[in-house]
């Protein structure tokens, strides 16, 4: 394994990516690359691709032209095995946490290592135990998806995501749903992530207040001409960006008028 130190500081390369569903272009020319330790932000509107743009990233959709270099290995020019092999390295957490219904809180994080690790039965629930402490949720190991809260199935869906100590951690729309305050308490949670284990994240998510707070990168994808058309951090998006698209999304808080504004 490469010392942090010395390690190369991009994780990750996209190089001139197109996405689609056979003839239908949902993105092209897509660059960038996905600084270690970064939190990278995909905005854009509804529709643009940004759900898409992920799935390349983590293999279930594959690009129909153009490179992800992870590590400067191309990802989807290896075969199966190492593609899944390079999986390993990703943890993933959707925007409805995709629990077990069936399963156990526990029997949810415990999943990923019984299915990939030859771990014995009780360092695997001793891991988990740990996983579960990271997020705050060591006293729901026992319940059931259904026992606990929205904000709390998140939770465990990141502690699953955690499960195989992944270095990069793709989230979608991990706030949807959450009141403001439990989307606040996960905002500080993705930040520990970065920063107590060292993790590099990609989010999607249209919660500005969120996007502003932790993404120190990101891009903007635009679903009129199916490009990216800004690059930077939100908050320097947000200031200095002069693209109407991306002002008018930044600034949609400031355009919407609040129920009570609406009513009066
Ligand atoms: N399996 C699919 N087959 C065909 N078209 C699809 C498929 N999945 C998504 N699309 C289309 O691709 C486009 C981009 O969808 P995607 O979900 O990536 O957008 P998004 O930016 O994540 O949107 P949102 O913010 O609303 O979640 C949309 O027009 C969508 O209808």
């Amino acid at each position: 394994m490469t010392h942090p130190d010395t390690a190369p500081q991009t994780l990750i390369e996209v190089r001139d990516l197109s996405l689609a569903f056979g003839r239908k272009v949902i993105q092209q020319n897509v660059s960038f690359d996905l600084k270690r330790g970064s939190i990278f932000a995909v905005m854009g509107g509804s529709g643009c691709g940004k759900s898409t743009l992920l799935k390349s990233m983590i293999g279930l959709l594959r690009p129909s032209s153009g490179q992800i270099l992870v590590e400067q290995e191309d990802y989807w020019a290896q075969n199966n095995r190492r593609r899944t092999e390079l999986n390993h390295r990703f943890g993933v957490l959707f925007q409805s946490a995709a629990l077990w219904s069936s399963m156990t809180v526990g029997e949810n994080v415990a999943l990923p290592m019984e299915m990939f690790t030859k771990l014995q039965p009780e360092v695997i629930r001793r891991l988990v135990e740990l996983k579960l402490g990271f997020v705050g949720m060591e006293q729901a190991i026992d319940l059931m998806p259904s026992e606990i809260s929205g904000g709390m199935r998140k939770r465990a869906g990141l502690a699953r995501a955690i499960a195989l100590d992944p270095d990069i951690l793709f989230f979608d729309e991990p706030s949807a749903g959450l009141d403001p305050i439990t989307s606040a308490r996960l905002d500080d949670l993705i930040l520990s992530l970065r920063d107590g284990l060292g993790a590099t994240i990609v989010i999607v998510s249209h919660e500005l207040p969120s996007l502003f707070k932790i993404a120190d990168d990101g891009i903007f994808l635009d679903a009129k001409t199916h490009t990216p058309i800004a690059r930077g951090a939100p908050r320097d998006l947000r200031d200095h960006c002069t693209i109407p698209e991306v002002m008018a999304f930044m600034n949609r808080e400031a355009t919407i008028p609040s129920a009570s504004e609406a009513k009066g």
